[in-house]
């Protein structure tokens, strides 16, 4: 089995954890966190270093993969894009829940993370560092971008692309055919009827209220 490090020792981090338990297909070596002192117990595992220490940590316990126990999508991209450079060579494993439905044609790809009850229905595509969280669905010949996440509850019609590091909120429902821009959030409880364009805050149902975003805007997956 190999040892795998988890970046981040949030609640998100801690469903990684389970989903991994459950599995029983890595060894969760210990957490490296940026906030969380080292010694700092979550949830059964220990935080072991940061950022700075990874190289030493990779070579001390043999470490051949990590998660990036992040929801926040622009922040998943940027510790993403921190740990490549640092160790260029590490495998993203994807973490898939048990109960997790994808039909036979799905590829899941380096980084993705599917949470408990998550459904991926026939052509869908997931892209790297993509989130499903509990309870989400992705339709028929949809796409899902790089870095992009459903936040749980969520449902998404047929044939919809959701764009990179775009964000729908929890139990947001989109409509078929529809496209939702990069660097987009769908507010929670919103219905989509119509595409929606980049860099956009958007929410209501249907949804009435669009505003520009910056990408120093925080949100959650
Ligand atoms: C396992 C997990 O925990 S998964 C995590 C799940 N969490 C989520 O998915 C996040 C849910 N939150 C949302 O979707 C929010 O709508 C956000 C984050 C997208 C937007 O929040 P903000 O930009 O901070 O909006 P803010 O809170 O400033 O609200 C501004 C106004 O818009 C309204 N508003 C904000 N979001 C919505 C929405 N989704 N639907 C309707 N109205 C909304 C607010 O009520 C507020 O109105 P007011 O000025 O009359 O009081």
């Amino acid at each position: 089995m190999k040892n795998i490090l988890i970046y981040g020792a949030s609640g998100h981090a801690k469903m990684i954890v389970d989903i991994i338990l459950k599995n029983n297909d890595y060894n969760i070596i210990g957490y490296i966190d940026s906030y969380k002192p080292v010694n700092s117990q979550v949830y059964g595992h220990k935080v072991i270093g940061n950022l700075d220490t990874l190289p030493v940590l990779i070579n001390k316990f043999n470490i051949e993969g990590i998660v990036i126990g992040i929801g926040d999508n622009d922040l998943r991209l940027s510790i993403y894009r921190s740990i490549q450079k640092i160790a260029p060579k590490i495998e993203f494993v994807p973490i898939v829940h048990p109960s997790a439905i994808l039909a036979e044609d799905i590829l899941v790809p380096e980084g993705a993370v599917l949470m408990a009850g998550t459904i991926v229905n026939a052509n869908a595509k997931l892209g790297k560092f993509c989130l499903l969280n509990t309870k989400a669905s992705l339709g028929h010949d949809s796409v899902m971008a790089d870095f992009s996440s459903l936040s749980s509850g969520v449902t998404i019609a047929g044939n919809v692309t959701i764009g990179f590091c775009s964000s729908i909120c929890l139990s947001a429902s989109v409509s078929q055919g529809l496209t939702i821009g990069d660097y987009t959030v769908i507010g929670g409880g919103s219905l989509v009827l119509k595409s929606v364009g980049d860099f956009k805050l958007a929410y209501g149902s249907p949804i009435h209220t669009q505003k520009d975003r910056t990408l120093d805007l925080l949100h959650t997956a």
